[in-house]
């Protein structure tokens, strides 16, 4: 369970003030799909950062599964996010020199499985995500954006994260890639993950069980799909 309680994040600038966020509350159950959309500028990708712990709030309070993010110390905010968080981004970011197996390999450096066990989950982690066979151990670069993008599903997946947190995963791809990526994300959440994607893909908000509307930093809408 996902706990969002008044939650800020102002940011100083030259012009003055920015409340990127500004007093956002709302709850994900774990096992929900959850989209966040919003116009341009709307706070969107602040708030995401701010549950991976890649950002801490300026007041307020998130706590995943009881533990509370925003007081972690900065040494624990990097294990919580190996460990629990799984981030997916609209352009990958995955490591241009290293193979689909290897990208899926890196996260688990500190899981203290040796290279083998290692490799054989991600083999295992591509397989699920519907990369077969030789393209695995292709480079990102000869892979379609598609594939890309289930080479960073796997890659969240490595350390069975609690929260997958993805944003505009869709962004970069065609219709029926888009389509692929969203029904598994969709397997992942019947699964039992959580997964929180911030979207301007009407298609893929329509698909997911919980939608937050934000405007000027703050969630003005809520709607929950039975
Ligand atoms: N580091 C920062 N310093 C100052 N202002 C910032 C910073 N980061 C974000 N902002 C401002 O906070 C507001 C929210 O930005 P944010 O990127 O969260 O919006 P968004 O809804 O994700 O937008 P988009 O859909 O364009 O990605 C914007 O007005 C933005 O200019």
């Amino acid at each position: 369970m996902l706990h969002v309680s008044e939650v800020t994040r102002h940011f100083s600038t030259g012009a003055g003030q920015v409340k990127a966020v500004d007093g956002v509350s709302f709850d994900v159950e774990t096992g929900t799909f959850c989209a966040i959309v919003g116009r341009s500028g709307s706070g969107k990708s602040t708030l995401l950062a701010l549950l991976g712990a890649l950002d801490s709030p300026t007041s307020g309070s998130i706590h995943l599964d009881g533990v509370d993010v925003a007081g972690l110390s900065a040494r624990k905010q990097v294990i919580y996010r190996r460990d629990r968080i799984g981030f997916v981004f609209q352009n990958y970011h995955l490591v241009s020199n290293l193979s689909a197996i290897g990208n899926v390999m890196l996260p688990m450096e500190f899981a203290g499985a040796s290279r083998s066990q290692r490799r054989e989950h991600a083999v295992s982690l591509l397989d699920r995500v519907g990369l077969h066979g030789d393209k695995q151990d292709r480079l990102p670069g000869k892979l379609s954006g598609g594939e890309q993008q289930r080479v960073s599903i796997a890659r969240a997946l490595a350390n069975q994260p609690a929260l997958i947190l993805a944003d505009e995963p869709t962004g970069n791809l065609d219709s029926r890639n888009s389509k692929r990526i969203v029904s598994l994300l969709r397997q992942l959440v019947e699964e039992g993950t959580t997964v929180i994607v911030v979207t301007h893909d009407r298609g893929l908000a329509a698909k997911t069980d919980l939608t937050l509307s934000m405007k000027d930093g703050q969630i003005v809408h809520r709607q929950a799909k039975v």
